[in-house]
């Protein structure tokens, strides 16, 4: 059974907004990325799955538990980290951590220490007084210190300094080699790339790709960029060539075309009768691939897609 399980989910907010027949499963120590831009439907999805808002259509589960009937008992299982931070008025962070432990029944506070020391938190402060860092780090605080078996992240990098953004993706790697499920929404590639295993890209409250982190680092397509050493080489190697060049720079006498492994050698022999300044590879990364469907007008249908690619 899926830990996390959303099946044909429809919120229509009207004028095209909201999420359109979202349908995905997280297993059981998997870590989910919800790759999308600003207003693409990650908040709203997430606010479902925490049983904040009623679906129009479709069903949403967190271990079997229905999201919206059982939400005030799913709450003890998961921990969510909102992109937007709601605090109450005076109190200080001790205050309002120790509010949370009783809220929780919390009565070890061990693991609390623990998360205040990795994050480096001083609680001693008013929240009001806290800089935008300080409450988040108290919101990282809080929301795990139940230590849950899930976790709902919403952008939880936003506000962290890159030292603290380290951090988190480091607490992410733990928390999945301890197990936990995780689901993860964000739009910064680096953040998804070093800790999920599968990626959603979520476009105009649609699901347009599901992707799993291996197929991209192991995709055999390639892009190359070659420098000839002279105006004639590059005139040459184009006349002969057996491939499509999508990109020609004849200013820099230098072409960028995309190959399969398997194309690796003819690539060599038609270059064996030219002279090279450099030929190096041009990764393909997350971005690129999210970008591919940014770039499209038409909507592709979720598993549809291949690893075909053009440059950038
Ligand atoms: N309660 C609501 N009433 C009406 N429209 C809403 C409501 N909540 C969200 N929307 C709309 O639904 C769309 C998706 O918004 P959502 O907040 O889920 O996006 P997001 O991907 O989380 O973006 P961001 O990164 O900006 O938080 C947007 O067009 C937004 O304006």
């Amino acid at each position: 059974m899926p830990v996390i399980e959303m099946k044909h989910v429809t919120k229509d907010y009207g004028y095209g907004r909201g999420i359109f027949d979202v349908s995905f499963e997280i297993k059981k120590g998997e870590v989910f990325g919800f790759l999308g831009p600003n207003g693409a439907g990650k908040t709203t999805t997430i606010r479902h799955l925490m049983g904040f808002s009623k679906p129009h259509e479709g069903e949403l589960s967190i271990n079997g538990k229905d999201c919206w009937k059982a939400a005030a008992i799913i709450k003890y299982d998961v921990g969510y980290l909102p992109g937007e931070l709601a605090f109450p008025k005076n109190m200080t962070g001790d205050q309002f951590i120790k509010f949370m432990a009783e809220e929780r029944q919390i009565t070890d506070m061990t693991h609390t220490e623990e998360l205040k020391n990795i994050f480096e938190l001083d609680t001693s402060e008013d929240i009001k007084e806290m800089s935008l860092g300080t409450k988040r780090k108290l919101a990282v605080v809080t929301a795990f210190m139940h230590n849950p078996s899930v976790l709902i992240l919403d952008e939880p990098t936003s506000g962290l300094d890159p030292v603290m953004q380290e951090r988190f993706i480091q607490f992410i790697l733990n928390e999945k080699a301890n197990g936990k499920t995780i689901l993860l929404s964000s739009h910064i590639f680096s953040e998804v790339d070093a800790t999920c295993d599968r990626i959603a890209i979520i476009k105009d409250g649609v699901v347009v790709s599901t992707i799993e982190a291996n197929q991209l680092k192991q995709s055999t397509n390639k892009a190359f960029k070659i420098e000839f050493s002279s105006f004639q080489d590059y005139q040459t190697f184009l006349e002969d060539t057996k491939f499509t060049i999508p990109i020609k720079r004849p200013d820099q006498n230098q072409v960028k075309l995309n190959l399969t492994d398997e194309k690796m050698q003819q690539l060599f022999i038609e270059l064996s009768g030219v002279k090279v300044n450099f030929i190096s590879e041009i990764k393909f990364t997350l971005e690129d691939y999210f970008m591919d469907f940014y770039d499209r007008k038409k909507t592709v249908a979720a598993g549809e897609e291949n690893l075909q690619h053009g440059l950038h």
